[in-house]
C-alpha cells in the first residue's frame, strides 16, 4: 500500500510569503490501484507526486510504501514525465537499462530485461534508435519502459501523455492500461483532462488550488470496460460517464471560483 497521510507542502515565494502549495491531503493507493490527480494548474499536483517520488520534502504528514517511510527516490518508485528523460547519447536499449546498470544487474540480464520491456511497450524494433529518431509517443513508450524497468511497486506519472496528438494519446492510454493490467502494477497518474481520468482510473481524486487540496474523490470502473473492449469513445459515451464527467467539472469550477474570490 502507499499511503499519503495528513501531507502539506510549503514552498518558500520570492515576496518572504510561504506558498502552500498542499494543504492536509491524505489518500492511498492499494495493489492494482490507478490513482488519478485531476485539477487545474497549481492546485499541487506536481508537487504530490513530486514528494512520493522523493524528489521533495513534505512540510508536515507522512509518505510511506508498503509501512516504510519514503525518505528519497528510489528503485522502488518509476517515475514518466510529460517530457521525456532520456539520454540524448543512448540507445534506446541503453535508456531502458540505465537504471538496471545503477542497481547492479550484470550485462547480460540487463539487456534482457529491457529487450522485454521494450517489447511490452510496442518498441521492439527500435532498441538501437536514439531518442532523436523516435517520435513523442514512441519516447514515452521508451520512457514508461525505463520507469518499469527496475520493477517498482509504483508508476507515477506526471502529465506523460499531455504534449501528445489527440491520436497518440488515445493509443497511449490503450497501451498504458495494458500494461497496467498485465503487469499489476499500481499508477498514480496527473492529467488535466477530465476524460482521461475517467477512462483510466480506479479512483479519481479532484484537486483544487490556493491550497492546494483534494476536493472531491470518485471510485470508477469505467477503465474495466476500456481494458476489455478498448473502445474509449464507447466507454466515453455512456451516460455514466458523461453525468460524473459534468459533476466533476461543475466542481472544478466552484472550488476555482471559491479559491479565487479568497
Ligand atoms: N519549487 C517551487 N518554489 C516555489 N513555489 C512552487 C514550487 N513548486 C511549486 N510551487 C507552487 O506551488 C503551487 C503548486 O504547484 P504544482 O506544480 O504542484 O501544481 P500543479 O497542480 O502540478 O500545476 P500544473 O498543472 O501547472 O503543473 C503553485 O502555486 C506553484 O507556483
Amino acid at each position: 500500500m502507499l499511503k499519503v497521510d495528513d501531507v502539506s507542502i510549503y514552498f518558500a515565494g520570492r515576496d518572504g510569503r510561504a506558498i502552500h502549495a498542499l494543504d492536509r491531503v491524505s489518500l492511498e493507493i492499494p495493489e492494482r490501484g490507478f490513482v488519478v490527480a485531476l485539477g487545474t494548474s497549481g492546485c499541487g499536483k506536481s508537487s504530490l507526486l513530486n514528494a512520493i517520488a522523493g524528489f521533495l520534502p513534505v512540510s508536515s504528514g507522512a509518505i510511506t510504501l508498503n509501512g516504510s517511510p519514503v525518505a528519497g527516490p528510489g528503485a522502488d518508485r518509476g517515475v514518466v514525465f510529460q517530457k521525456d528523460t532520456l539520454l540524448p547519447w543512448r540507445t534506446v536499449l541503453d535508456n531502458v537499462a540505465l537504471g538496471l546498470k545503477f542497481a547492479g544487474v550484470k550485462r547480460a540480464e540487463r539487456r534482457a530485461r529491457a529487450e522485454e520491456l521494450l517489447g511490452l511497450v510496442g518498441l521492439a524494433d527500435f532498441e538501437r534508435a536514439y531518442p532523436y529518431e523516435l517520435s513523442g509517443g514512441m519516447r514515452q513508450r521508451a520512457g514508461i519502459a525505463r520507469a518499469l524497468a527496475t520493477d517498482p511497486e509504483i508508476l507515477l506519472m506526471d502529465e506523460p501523455f499531455g504534449a501528445l496528438d489527440s491520436l497518440t494519446r488515445e493509443t497511449m492510454q490503450e497501451l498504458l492500461v495494458r500494461i497496467w493490467r498485465e503487469t499489476g502494477k499500481r499508477i498514480f497518474f496527473i492529467t488535466h483532462s477530465i476524460d482521461e481520468a475517467l477512462l483510466l482510473g480506479t479512483e479519481v481524486v479532484v484537486m483544487s488550488p490556493r491550497p492546494g487540496r483534494i476536493v472531491a474523490r470518485f471510485p470508477t470502473s469505467f477503465v474495466e470496460r476500456f481494458a476489455r473492449d478498448g473502445e474509449p469513445h464507447a466507454v466515453k459515451a455512456e451516460k455514466e460517464f458523461m453525468a460524473l464527467g459534468e459533476e466533476i467539472r461543475a466542481i472544478i469550477h466552484r472550488s476555482e471560483a471559491r479559491s479565487l474570490a479568497a
